[in-house]
């Protein structure tokens, strides 16, 4: 038999993932919160508000989960997906109901013995963390103690963010973690975690120290995948930290987007791989609005852009430039002019960065400015707005079609509404979010610039 026979064990076409959104206007509960707003006592009001609009996403999340067309639906319950008991326990504890399409589909998948290799992609925001996360703490052994489990991931936020998720699901499980990023290890301890997570070049740097001992890694997973084998320098320690894993260890690749050109690495890299894909219609999530604004040049992008934040009361945002010296220079003219801002990019010590992502997630303030280094993975709920300040272009000056929707999906995540807008100021601009338009078969609504009126309407209505 061929190896190409055998390549495709299982492929599931998550074929019917299409978000129907359109019986499901946001504007319906529009009622609700204005008579919230009429009450007497503005705390009150918040009090009301705030209840309503956690019963509201309550309520569409479980209308969605028994959505057929939905990326969230699931016949199953977790306690269907052979999960031992204290797991279950952590994933309810998290408040996890139901597990959506992609973790009811691949964690039998991972869980199946002999264990074998998945590259499972599904939209962003749809739970991919929790199937990986599940797999590797489901494989671990707890009575050697030592890294069994190897979790990669493109940036330090991400690997940080993915190790609170493992900490919150295997609370009830014993089970001993460490996190391999710039500056968390030192040249004389020892990496002892059964779960590591960590990026490529600090993961290699330990590994080629002999600091992690890699004879029990069992598991080996990529999130992010498409990222971590494609650009030169992560794809080059990814496939490096691979050759030193033992042969054996089930790998494990997720990722929202998986282009052509990578695919074909990914499949070198998790042989035989059973396969969960998208098509590329179903890629982007029906629950995120796309906008565009019309500037008129490059300076009239800034007065735009403070006439929104002006305009807009969203709980919070983020706003994606092309270099970190813009996201540095919108930060400051912003504070400034008043308003709750912060940026982060890669030119920053790795202490300030987590200070700034901790201090965002903890709602201190209301607008992240970034560059792409954040555009994938970062799941916080309250995000409902993300804005292109410049759009994402590749080395070649064309849309970059994965790191948009990676972008985009920073908001609507797990069923919430999400606004994005992109910013356009001439013919060049306007002809590349064409492009983004026609590749994913969706349509970017044009907001005005000279009637703020209607845009607060528009807006308004979505959020
Ligand atoms: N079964 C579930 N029930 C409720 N919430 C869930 C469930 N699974 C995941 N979530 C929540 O959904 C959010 C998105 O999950 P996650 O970050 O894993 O998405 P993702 O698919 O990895 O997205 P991305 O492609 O952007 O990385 C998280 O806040 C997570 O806690």
């Amino acid at each position: 038999m061929s190896t190409d026979e055998s390549i495709k064990n299982v492929t599931i076409k998550l074929g019917d993932l299409l978000n129907d959104t359109d019986g499901a206007s946001p504007a319906a509960k529009e009622p609700k919160v204005e008579k919230a707003e009429k009450q007497d006592s503005k705390e009150e009001a918040t009090d009301e508000n705030l209840i309503n609009s956690t019963h509201t996403v309550q309520v569409k999340l479980a209308d969605q989960q028994a959505d057929p067309n939905s990326p969230l639906y699931s016949i199953k319950s977790f306690d269907d997906l052979g999960l031992a008991p204290e797991l279950l326990k952590g994933i309810y504890n998290m408040k996890f109901n139901k597990p959506s399409k992609i973790q009811e589909r691949a964690l039998p998948l991972l869980l199946q013995n002999p264990p074998r290799n998945l590259i499972g992609q599904s939209q962003s925001g749809t739970g991919k963390t929790a199937a990986f996360v599940l797999t590797m703490l489901s494989r671990v052994d707890k009575s050697i103690p030592a890294p069994q489990a190897l979790c990669l991931a493109p940036s330090r936020e991400l690997a940080r963010q993915i190790m609170d998720v493992v900490e919150l699901m295997g609370k009830f499980s014993d089970i001993t973690t460490s996190i391999v990023v710039k500056d968390s290890w030192s040249r004389d301890r020892p990496i002892t975690g059964q779960v590591v997570v960590g990026t490529p070049g600090s993961v290699f740097d330990v590994m080629r120290r002999k600091l992690l001992p890699v004879k029990n890694i069992k598991t080996f997973v990529l999130d992010e995948a498409d990222n971590m084998l494609d650009q030169g320098g992560l794809g080059d320690q990814t496939f490096r930290i691979q050759g030193l894993v033992p042969k054996n260890a089930q790998s494990v690749l997720f990722s929202a987007t998986f282009p052509d050109h990578v695919r074909r690495f990914a499949e070198r890299f998790a042989r035989n791989a059973n396969e969960i894909s998208l098509k590329r219609e179903e890629l982007s999530v029906d629950s995120i609005k796309q906008f565009y604004v019309d500037c008129d040049s490059e300076q009239h992008k800034y007065e735009v852009l403070v006439n929104l934040y002006d305009l807009l009361t969203v709980s919070q945002s983020i706003i994606f430039c092309k270099q970190r010296n813009t996201a540095d220079n919108i930060a400051t003219r912003m504070t400034d002019q008043g308003h709750s801002v912060v940026a982060l990019h890669g030119q920053m010590a790795p202490d300030e960065r987590d200070k700034v992502m901790d201090d965002f997630r903890r709602g201190e303030f209301k607008v992240l400015i970034t560059t792409n280094v954040i555009a994938r993975g970062i799941d916080i709920m309250q995000v409902s707005l993300v804005v292109n300040y410049d759009l994402p272009l590749d080395k070649s000056g064309y849309p970059d079609y994965e790191a948009y929707l990676h972008r985009i999906g920073r908001t609507g995540r797990f069923g919430r509404t999400g606004v994005s807008i992109n910013f356009v100021h001439d013919r060049e601009s306007w002809e590349k979010m064409t492009m983004i338009e026609e590749h994913f078969h969706r349509n970017i609504e044009r907001i005005p610039t000279d009637n703020w009126e209607e845009v607060e309407q528009k807006l308004k209505k979505v959020l």
